[in-house]
């Protein structure tokens, strides 16, 4: 945490009297003073200070509330931790209820009691730094679920009780969710909450295995049944024998291998690829798809008699972006996990880095954001990680706070892109950008990109 002497206190306050005694009063504080709405943003963005004192009688309406209010509210979009105490005039009770509910971290009457407020500031400069240790804690606390999943969102809670509650049963469970919702994770938990856990959990990707080899490796094979066939091979049907079997993409299933597998679920027995004797195996069932089986049911391609069989509790998983507050809970917690693993001194997320988070869409879900904390990890240069780090740079993350924020996302974008056509040629790189080539070398090195 910064001393005293580097932190910047910020006071937003019209009358040059009172500018100078708080300044005098503060001077353990490196203050800055602004006398009006503009001035307090610009030094926002320039200072990012943590601590602001604000005036609600600003200029042009300095006997009402509306600028100051405006100025609470730009602050808060802008950088969402700040500790903004809000100035009320005598009587003006209610709009400092209003301030606190839009983000205000607290109030003081006029007229200023030095001490006072010095206790509010620095007790806000305090919460501030618990705040930030806080937020690198909340990953190693944060809700985690069965199976290690971390949510704190209801809807996801909802799907986690009903899996726990299923867990228990040995009824074939249907996953349905989009890509890296957590579909595997859930299933493992399923295993681990029933009475299987301690029984081998076999998960088989049915769409990454080619067709002609799908059908041995859930059956396995005998010795000689087919060339190459050295050795008598197990299934993973087998393989999972008294635990659980996760087929994953299980839309992805030709329909020939579709009625052997359904030949398997009716009668609880299979024949290996070559084999003459039936084997008796103890399974329970848990699919997973992102495709709609019903559509593909009503085209044919996936049988109902399957469906009935495999989807006799369906869940569905919510999309990332319906989970409310977990895109932050998620990105904290793996922040913390890989900059442990990583070994590198990586805090949390700056301001604009939370916001941007907070509006993405997550098309790829969980997936996508671990692998953007996990990209700006490495390409963060300092202790926070920026919405840059993030590579939300296509235009559709927050505003930036600075320029120079603004300049260094530009920068980064426009090497990225040179270097992606150069195939990363440095002497093409450069010439393609109009730099020399040590200019650029000394660009890669502050970006963080591979020379
Ligand atoms: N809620 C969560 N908490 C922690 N980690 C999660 C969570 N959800 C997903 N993950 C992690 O995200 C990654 C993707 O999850 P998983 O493989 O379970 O998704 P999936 O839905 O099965 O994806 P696909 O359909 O593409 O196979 C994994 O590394 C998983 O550990």
């Amino acid at each position: 945490m910064a001393d005293a002497e580097t932190r910047t206190l910020l006071i937003v306050e019209d009358d040059e009297g009172l500018q100078r005694q708080l300044k005098w009063a503060y001077e353990d504080y490196e203050t800055v003073i602004a006398g009006n709405r503009k001035e307090a943003i610009e030094a926002i963005r320039l200072h990012e200070p943590d601590v602001v004192t604000l005036d609600l009688g600003l200029p042009p309406d300095p006997d009402g509330t509306t600028e100051g209010f405006a100025t609470l509210e730009e602050i808060m979009r802008l950088k969402p931790d700040t500790k903004v105490i809000v100035a009320s005039g005598h009587g003006a009770r209610e709009s400092a209820l209003k301030a606190i509910s839009s983000g205000a971290y607290d109030f003081y009457q006029k007229p200023v009691d030095i001490d006072t407020l010095g206790h509010i500031v620095s007790r806000a400069f305090h919460l501030h730094d618990i705040e930030v240790e806080n937020r690198a804690l909340s990953a190693k606390e944060a809700n985690t679920e069965l199976g290690g999943l971390v949510t704190g969102a209801e809807s996801m809670q909802k799907v986690c009780r009903m899996i726990e509650r299923v867990a228990t049963t040995d009824v074939s469970v249907m996953l349905l969710g989009a890509s890296g919702t957590g579909k595997e994770l859930l299933a493992r938990g399923l295993h681990d909450e029933s009475h299987r856990a301690d029984k081998p959990f076999v998960a088989i990707n049915c769409a990454a295995i080619p067709e002609n080899l799908l059908e041995s490796e859930l059956f396995g094979y005998e010795k000689g049944a087919f060339t190459g066939a050295a050795k008598t091979t197990e299934g993973k049907i087998e393989m999972a024998e008294g635990g659980t079997l996760f087929l994953d993409e299980v839309g992805d299933i030709p329909l020939p291998l579709q009625v052997k597998l359904l030949r398997f679920l009716q009668e609880r027995v299979i024949e290996r690829i070559g084999g003459r004797k039936t084997i008796p195996v103890d399974v329970r069932i848990v699919c997973a798809t992102h495709q709609n089986l019903e559509d593909m049911i009503a085209a044919g391609s996936f049988r109902e008699d399957l469906w009935y069989r495999v989807a006799e509790v369906v869940v569905r998983i919510p999309s990332l972006a319906e989970r409310v507050g977990d895109p932050v809970l998620l990105s904290n917690f793996f922040l913390q996990k890989f900059a442990k693993a990583m070994k590198r001194k990586v805090k949390g997320f700056e301001p604009g880095a939370l916001s941007a988070i907070e509006n993405w869409e997550w098309p790829g879900n969980v997936r996508e954001l671990e692998n953007r904390v996990k990209r700006a990890i490495i390409m963060a240069d300092d202790a926070f990680v920026s919405a840059t780090d993030m590579d939300f740079s296509d235009g559709e993350a927050a505003e930036p706070l600075n320029l120079k924020q603004a300049r260094e996302e530009a920068d980064r974008n426009a090497i990225q892109v040179a270097l992606a056509r150069t195939k990363g040629n440095v002497s093409s790189t450069a010439k393609l950008l109009g730099v020399s080539r040590p200019t650029l070398y000394d660009l890669m090195k502050q970006y963080d990109f591979e020379a």
